[in-house]
């Protein structure tokens, strides 16, 4: 029996775990869904609990349905869900529900950041403190519910928490600390000057290891729960858009990522910390030791299709959804979509902007809002890709992953958008092949993750752009930015409405 790495992937939507050998080679995988919770206007939330169970069941699944033995599992490690926060007691129990990534209520802790340390905060993050990272959360807990604050003595990040249940220590990935934006990214470390202006102690942050480092073994206790071996060697893991990148072979500058998960990313490698976005799009150190990755984030791109079906489609097979889709026409028949479900990261970082349908005829039909959801979730990433362009930035194939990279359709609908090659992956499940890459080289099977990325990496079909379809979406996308502009005021007193009740 062949040996193999498990690659958890810990999503906003479910866990993915991948049983990969040695030659890249998928052998079996399993998931398991668990749900959101949105209490309030802008509030995410789940419960770790839920994480580490749904991480167990697969495992377990792959071993009882699958036929895995536990000994050929060498090693494990993560991509997770960036950003949530955990906080945790002195016994290291969870003290409150999870906030994660998507939950916007920390508007006022982005301004208070803002307004101590201004450009400071910038230089040493190389972000800007946004709704969705983990600071803000954190200095939102310490301000509303000072009781619960008051018993956490640290706090870890989603993936970072799944570790620790699994071996018993307590430590954060470097790629998923620097999602904090607590860190100061070029020197790799916490930023005193964060810890101080903000009165979080020094020993509320736990230590940072390094992606592909040993983080010990899986524990007795795990073992027993799980069905794996004790002895099963267990490694960082990383952020799930490094992990992504890392699975998807985005190994040098002329390449980008753009990933369909719940959220969409465009993430592009940065070789050293020198390039300058001035915070207009997300720095943070890689899962590639001493390397670094850029990216702008829609908050809601694969989950702005998945509210469309559960809204609009439920009776409809989700890919027949999808599809129907190409009997509209390129431009949704004049039709457009803003996917501001939760509000928005890049390029708009506003956590109150709501979406749109711009543009509804009495002749559009249902597979028109299909379209134009599918079309309106590139628009921003096209906006993304602007940016990019406004700093100089050259790169000609864009690899595509995620949930969204299933169909054929809407990988087309971003070669045309985007006016460049989009090539997508034999297997979509970039982040779990990440995972598994990041294993596979703590174990030493490779000598590099660059070297693992190129064994394990398969890429499946190109997609190139149309001359007459880019110009039309060029046309469509110049009325598609402006929708923001003149509907911002509108949403915002919207949902100080939703908000009174
Ligand atoms: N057949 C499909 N075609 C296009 N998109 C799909 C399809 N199936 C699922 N998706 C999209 O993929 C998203 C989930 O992607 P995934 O990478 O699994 O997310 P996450 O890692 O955030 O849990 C869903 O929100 C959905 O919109
Ligand atoms: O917040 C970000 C990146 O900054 C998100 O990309 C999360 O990391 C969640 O990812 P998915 O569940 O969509 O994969």
């Amino acid at each position: 029996m062949s040996d193999v790495v498990l690659g958890v992937d810990l999503g906003t939507s479910a866990v993915k775990v991948s049983a990969v050998d040695r030659q890249g080679k998928i052998i079996a995988q399993e998931a398991y869904d668990y749900p959101l919770s949105q209490p309030k206007p802008g509030y995410s939330e789940q419960n770790p609990e839920e994480w580490v169970n749904g991480t167990t069941v697969a495992i377990v699944r792959l071993i009882l349905n699958d036929g895995l033995s536990a000994d050929q599992i060498k090693g494990i490690s993560f991509s997770g869900q960036m950003h949530g926060l955990v906080l945790l007691n002195a016994e290291n129990k969870v003290v409150r529900p999870a906030i994660l990534w998507n939950d916007t209520r920390t508007t006022a802790q982005t301004k208070e950041i803002a307004e101590v340390m201004g450009q400071e905060f910038i230089d040493i993050t190389r972000n800007k403190a946004l709704e969705g990272f983990t600071l803000p959360k954190i200095l939102w807990v310490k301000e509303n519910e000072p009781e619960l604050f008051a018993q956490a003595t640290t706090f870890v990040t989603p993936k970072d928490y799944v570790r620790y249940r699994m071996t018993g220590n307590l430590q954060m990935e470097i790629s998923d600390a620097a999602g904090t934006v607590a860190m100061d990214v070029a020197k790799r470390t916490w930023s005193k000057e964060i810890q101080e202006k903000f009165g979080l102690a020094a020993d509320f942050f736990p230590e940072i290891i390094e992606a592909t480092d040993f983080a010990g073994n899986v524990s007795s206790a795990y073992a027993e729960f799980s069905g794996l071996q004790a002895d099963t060697q267990v490694f960082g893991g990383a952020a799930d858009n490094a992990a992504g990148a890392v699975g998807s072979a985005i190994l040098k500058p002329n390449m980008v990522m753009s990933s369909i998960g719940t959220s969409g990313v465009v993430l592009k490698y940065e070789d050293n910390a020198d390039v300058d976005y001035a915070g207009k799009i997300h720095f943070f150190n890689h899962a590639i030791p001493g390397k670094f990755y850029s990216m702008g984030v829609t908050l809601a791109a694969g989950y702005a299709l998945s509210w469309f079906k559960k809204t609009f489609a439920s009776d409809m097979d989700f890919t027949d959804m999808v599809e129907s889709a190409a009997k509209s026409t390129v431009g949704a028949n004049g039709l457009i979509f803003t996917p501001y479900l939760v509000g928005e990261r890049t390029p708009y970082a506003d956590g109150d902007i709501r979406a749109s349908f711009i543009g509804i005829d009495g002749t559009h039909q249902r597979y028109d809002f299909v379209r134009a959801v599918l079309e309106g979730i590139i628009y921003s990433f096209k906006d993304i890709f602007d940016i990019y362009d406004a700093a100089g930035a050259d790169f000609d194939t864009v690899v595509a992953i995620g949930g969204g990279a299933k169909s054929p359709l809407w990988l087309q609908i971003q070669a045309d958008i985007f006016n460049k090659k989009v090539v997508s992956l034999k297997n979509e499940q970039g982040p779990g092949m990440g995972a598994a890459i990041l294993a596979a080289v703590g174990l030493g099977w490779f000598d590099s993750v660059q070297e693992a990325a190129n064994t394990f990496t398969e890429f499946g079909k190109a997609y190139l752009p149309d001359p007459e379809r880019a110009a039309k979406y060029a046309q469509m996308h110049e009325i598609y930015k402006q929708v923001y502009g003149q509907t911002a005021e509108l949403s915002h007193q919207l949902l100080d409405y939703r908000r009174e009740f």
